[in-house]
């Protein structure tokens, strides 16, 4: 037998093998959401097994780019998990792909799900069966499910011949996601890497902070709520090398200090706008933030009186507005600079809000001329969204949201940059 049948052979029987050993119990029915598959933790085996294959078929088509999968179920309850897939650019999965997900991962026996990835190979022109290769980069929270769905998924990932799982350990999703950028753009990608970034980058935007303009009150103590998962982990490891803040660490994950999401974390201050786990009326006045249990989500909040249970927050839609400000006026710093290399940076700025941003914010933005579209929920909408700008500033009143530059502005910025290094040197300036 030609060594491409022997190796299209292996390839239907590990299928058909894996399927079986993760068979979809009755009435199970799964659906790709804005996140990605989510349960109860103990029914999602199935499911992640599917998106492990999924992943690899992904790297497969994208000629072995290196894709991402995420096992959280992010704010959700302890019990919950879930799984989702990142692209190569760090970015979500392709919507296109997701009709797929929901068909694989509902197959209903191992031959249909065999026929489900065999039609689709087709249809998609994957080259499955030859000498391909693919990665899959794998994270996952602190709930006590996500070793168990990490097996899973590593199953799904090795039923497709030739592809390779990278186990990154337990992370934030923010983590995974610029870890499975990075590798593909053949940087540094490590945890220690990620570290690294942050703590010059913090250190970098702090120096930048003039002290009349509140450098001093910047410096003072921030306490900063983990929810009890893997941000607060996280954030408990570099704390001390973020330089010229004090952090104090709550629902900091450790045992004993609480349950993962449960009285605390960013959808919990948002939603009910009180003093919750961890803090109390001796808090008053000071800065205080809010992660969730997968550190993708943002809020501020201080705690606003002794007296009554209640927080002023600082929301996506609050935090939005301060980036838009703060980058609107970089932008009127460099143009007004004198120079004569400005003309050559109109960036076009967009700011991307959905259905759920309060109606004032989106009105202050407007007042202030700037661009305010929506999308519908959910963060890949939003960052398909901003991408098409030189500066797309996204957020959801939840705290989910992020600036995204485009590469042909950075270049522009880093041309104007040696420009006025230059004019500098020059004595023009
Ligand atoms: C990555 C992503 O898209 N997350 C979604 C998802 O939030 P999670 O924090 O991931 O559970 O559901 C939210 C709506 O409940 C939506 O606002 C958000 O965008």
């Amino acid at each position: 037998m030609a060594a491409n049948q022997e190796q299209e052979k292996e390839q239907r029987r590990r299928l058909l093998d894996v399927a079986s050993r993760f068979p979809l119990p009755s009435g199970c029915r799964f659906s790709y959401g804005t996140a990605g598959f989510r349960a109860d933790g103990a029914t999602m085996a199935p499911a992640v097994c599917r998106a492990g294959i999924l992943a690899a078929l992904r790297s497969v088509k994208l000629a072995g780019a290196a894709v991402g999968i995420v096992i959280t179920a992010s704010h959700n309850p302890v019990g919950d998990n879930g799984v989702k897939i990142a692209d190569p650019d760090g970015g979500m999965m392709a919507q296109h792909w997701e009709p797929f997900a929901d068909a694989l991962a509902n197959a209903p026996d191992p031959d249909a799900l065999l026929q489900l990835v065999l039609q689709f190979v087709k249809d998609e022109g994957i080259p499955l069966g030859g000498h391909h290769t693919a990665q899959v980069l794998l994270g996952r929270d602190t709930r006590p499910t996500g070793e168990y769905l990490l097996d899973a998924a590593l199953q799904g990932i090795n039923a497709i011949v030739g592809a390779h799982a990278i186990d990154m350990g337990i992370l934030t999703t923010p983590q995974l996601h610029w870890m499975v950028r990075n590798k593909n753009k053949g940087i540094k990608a490590s945890e220690s890497d990620y570290f690294t970034q942050l703590i010059d980058s913090f250190r970098r935007m702090l120096e930048l902070v003039p002290k009349d303009k509140g450098g001093d009150e910047l410096a003072k103590k921030l306490i900063v709520d983990g929810a009890n998962g893997i941000g607060g982990v996280k954030l408990e490891q570099i704390k001390a090398e973020l330089s010229g803040i004090d952090i104090i660490v709550r629902n900091s994950g450790k045992e004993g200090e609480g349950i993962l999401n449960h009285m605390c974390g960013a959808d919990f201050v948002q939603k009910e706008r009180v003093t919750h786990h961890g803090f109390s009326p001796e808090d008053v006045g000071v800065r205080c933030a809010s992660l969730d249990g997968d550190a993708d989500r943002l809020v501020y909040f201080c705690v606003s009186s002794a007296s009554e249970n209640k927080v002023d927050l600082v929301d996506g839609d609050k935090i939005l507005s301060l980036f838009a400000l703060f980058i609107r006026e970089q932008l009127d710093i460099i143009n007004n600079s004198g120079s004569q290399v400005n003309k050559s940076l109109p960036a076009r700025l967009g700011i991307v809000q959905t259905a759920y941003a309060n109606g004032a914010s989106t009105q202050f933005l407007k007042n202030l001329g700037l661009e305010v579209v929506f999308t519908p929920t959910g963060v890949k909408y939003l960052h398909k969204k901003a991408l098409e700008y030189d500066i797309g500033i996204y957020f959801e009143a939840n705290g989910h949201g992020t600036v995204v530059f485009s590469e042909e502005f950075l270049s522009q910025l880093d041309s104007l940059s040696n420009e006025l290094s230059s004019e500098t040197a020059n004595g023009k300036l």
